[in-house]
């Protein structure tokens, strides 16, 4: 991943100030981050949130994604209906890791109520740093994408 890159941010009102942390760490990194609200923690509802991020890298207006809501659970069942979205909730480095090396994840999302804010800038590091590998991965990658039809 190159700097630059674009990368979507978005939330629903869980923790407004965890998204604007993160897109500021994205910054930080070198990459374009695209935080796409919402401004205030007004109650708002995830699934817009989660779509509206997940169009952008469908799009290929954005090559990544990041968003948060509560459990990350809501946002992220949003966010994998569109088409070619693969997003997964990551409470560990580990496994932000292993969405981009094994399942060539797009998007990551993070349950603002489950982690703190620390480990949530390692997870996304952990996503960042991460390349796909390829391999006897892709195959699999490839039969998600044909679920798909
Ligand atoms: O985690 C979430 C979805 O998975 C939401 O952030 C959560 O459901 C919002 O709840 P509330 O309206 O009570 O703040």
């Amino acid at each position: 991943m190159t700097p630059k890159t674009r990368i979507v941010i978005s939330s629903d009102h869980a923790d407004i100030p965890l998204r604007q942390a993160i897109a500021a760490h994205v910054a930080e990194r070198g990459y374009e981050a695209v935080d796409i609200g919402p401004a205030t923690a007004e109650s708002t509802d995830y699934p817009k949130h989660g779509e509206a991020a997940a169009r952008q890298v469908a799009s290929g207006d954005c090559a990544l994604g990041i968003i948060v809501c509560g459990t990350g659970q809501g946002i992220m069942m949003a966010a994998n209906k569109v088409e070619g979205i693969r997003c997964g909730v990551c409470s560990d480095t580990f496994s932000a890791r292993m969405i981009r090396q094994h399942n060539d994840a797009n998007m990551i999302s993070i349950g603002a109520r489950v982690i703190g804010a620390g480990l949530a800038i390692d997870i996304i590091d952990a996503f960042l740093d991460a390349e796909f590998e390829g391999g006897r991965h892709a195959k699999r990658v490839d039969m998600i994408k044909a679920i798909e039809g």
